[in-house]
């Protein structure tokens, strides 16, 4: 299956039922195996996770620690945005130039890179040891 169709899917599954948002997200490992993932809400709201971060919860799990590729698909008017947290965690394991695609129901999709989605992301180069300790 592709990673777009992997991201629809999954989407079907979504538990939305407090947002009836539902969000799909797929992201292929180094490795070229697609993992997939959808938000879970919760009646605690807080509790609820993204898409992103199921998708990611899965790769992990197996045993994978890096991403190539990510598609995120909603039922929004533009592509869906994802938050600031999942653009984090996304940041976490793939790179700069790793291929992001957004898109919505509709066919309306946008393509970046990680660092277009994420610009300044927090990263090790910021936890020098020059930062540490200083009061
Ligand atoms: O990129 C996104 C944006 C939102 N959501 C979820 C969180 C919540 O369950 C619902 C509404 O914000 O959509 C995701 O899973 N991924
Ligand atoms: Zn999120």
């Amino acid at each position: 299956m592709s990673l777009e169709k992997a991201a629809f899917a999954v989407r079907e599954n979504a538990y939305a039922p407090y947002s009836n948002f539902k969000v799909g997200a797929a992201i292929t490992s180094e490795a070229g195996t697609i993992y997939a993932g959808c938000n879970v809400e919760n009646i605690a709201y807080p509790e609820g996770t993204c898409a992103e971060a199921g998708a990611i919860a899965a790769m992990v799990a197996s045993g994978e620690t890096k991403l190539t590729e990510v598609f995120v698909v909603a039922d929004s008017k533009q592509p869906v945005s994802p938050c600031g947290g999942c653009r984090q965690k996304l940041a976490e394991f793939g790179g700069k130039d790793t291929v992001v695609t957004l898109a919505n129901l509709d066919g309306v999709r946008v393509t970046m890179t990680m660092a277009e989605l994420l610009p300044g992301a927090f990263g090790a180069d910021h936890m020098d040891a020059d930062h540490q300790d200083r009061d």
